[in-house]
């Protein structure tokens, strides 16, 4: 098989591949350690994934202008940039509608799928038992932040209310501030649990609505439930992953050539990062005229962390400057990786909402880099 043909193959099978992986570690048991390591309020999924799109963006955008030069064919170059202008242009706005919003208060298409099938910002806060619903929001720490939230609009709101509502808002306002204070379940009746879980969603949703996103459910302390929620996080990482690999079809075989001619150079730089440990130092520093113990300090303990410094900023430079096909593929490597943890994590969605996140976004990449398959196979 050609690498033409292998690279298509990479490209359209990766993403289900991965999703397949997923499940099929959790299948064999494996999926309980992986789950472990997700952190939805983690760096990675904060400032990396959920905004992925910038980061892809970004490398993705460098590397097509740093490797457009097609030698003695700048019309060509100009094309290629043209023509990719035109496939990230689809692939964003498609990104866009999909996670982020259709129109000026319209939601985004996973969401308008999610409450066309049923779904809601509910405020389910206690259980049947009087306990705070451990499904409410999934953490201590977002089960908090949101009761604090409900309990500062609750409060701001208290002298709206009328007579009916004043006994049922001072009980809702007593149980919150119980569980925010003793962090454990309230003294809630079962009876009462489903009186207050009611009044709650009524007051948010009068004071904070309307709570049609599920943006907008996160912000104001509520649980996204009860319809079909395509998978953002499938979403976002496969359209990602099949950005970045579409475009390395354009530059990949320039980006690679150029890196493994200059692999002895690169090997060199790494190499020189642990060429400063003290003790290597300090062996140098016996020689023929052994120094003074304080300059032999001071070349053991203080020059090698600068050298070694100064070293990482050149290897830097380097990469980000002169091999940035790097840095793309380490963002591949770890939406690949979040796509995964994704798939492995089954309490967030049914296989379906998955299927559907990943549908969405590989039927548009799909058709946008097959249509282009036959001025990418030229390239
Ligand atoms: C010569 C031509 C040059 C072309 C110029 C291109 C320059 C490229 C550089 C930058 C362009 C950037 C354009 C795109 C901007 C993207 C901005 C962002 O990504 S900001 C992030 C906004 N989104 C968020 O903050 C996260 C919101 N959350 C979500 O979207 C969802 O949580 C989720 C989709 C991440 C997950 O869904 P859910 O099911 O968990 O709700
Ligand atoms: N790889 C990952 N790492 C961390 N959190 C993840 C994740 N994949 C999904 N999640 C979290 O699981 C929830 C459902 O994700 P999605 O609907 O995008 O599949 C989201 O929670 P929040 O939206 O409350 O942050 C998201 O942050």
């Amino acid at each position: 098989m050609s690498s033409s043909k292998w690279f298509n193959a990479v490209h359209l099978l990766v993403c289900p591949v991965t999703v397949l992986l997923g499940y099929l570690i959790n299948a064999y048991g494996y999926g309980t350690a992986l789950q472990a390591t997700l952190n939805k309020d983690g760096l990675v999924n904060a400032v990396f994934v959920k905004k992925g799109w910038f980061w892809t963006s970004l490398v993705g955008w460098w590397c097509i202008i740093r490797y457009r030069a097609v030698p003695g064919a700048t019309g060509r170059g100009r094309r290629r940039i043209a023509q990719s202008l035109k496939r990230y242009t689809i692939l964003t706005v498609w990104w866009y509608v999909f996670t982020q919003g259709i129109w000026f208060g319209v939601g985004p298409i996973m969401d308008l799928v999610f409450v066309y099938t049923g779904g809601h910002c509910h405020y389910d806060v206690f259980d049947n038992a009087g306990h705070v619903n451990q499904d409410f929001q999934g953490s201590v720490t977002r089960t908090q932040r949101a009761l604090a939230l409900i309990h500062n609009v609750l409060t701001l709101h208290g002298d709206d209310q009328d007579h009916h509502e004043k006994k049922l808002w001072s009980r809702s306002v007593g149980s919150i501030q119980d569980v925010l204070q003793t962090a454990e379940s309230a003294n809630v009746t079962a009876s009462a649990a489903a009186g207050i879980n009611s009044f709650i969603h009524d007051q948010m949703h009068r004071w904070q609505g309307p709570l049609t996103t599920s943006a907008q459910c996160r912000r104001f302390g509520g649980h996204w439930a009860g319809g079909h929620d395509p998978s953002g996080h499938v979403f976002l990482t496969t359209l990602m992953c099949m950005f970045l690999l579409g475009e390395l079809r354009v530059f990949g075989r320039r980006a690679l050539a150029h890196l493994y001619a200059q692999k002895w150079h690169l090997l060199g730089m790494v190499t020189r990062l642990f060429d400063t440990g003290p003790l290597w130092t300090w062996r140098r520093c016996g020689g023929a005229r052994p120094m003074s113990c304080g300059a032999r300090l001071w070349r053991a303990l203080v020059e090698p962390p600068v050298a070694c410094a100064a070293a990482l900023l050149r290897l830097t430079r380097c990469i980000a400057c002169d091999h940035p096909v790097v840095v793309l593929l380490a963002l591949l490597v770890t939406w690949l990786w979040q796509l995964l943890l994704t798939a492995v994590a089954s309490h967030f969605h049914t296989v379906r909402e998955h299927i559907s996140g990943l549908l969405a976004a590989y039927l548009v990449t799909g058709v946008v880099y097959a249509r282009d398959a036959a001025a990418l196979r030229l390239v």
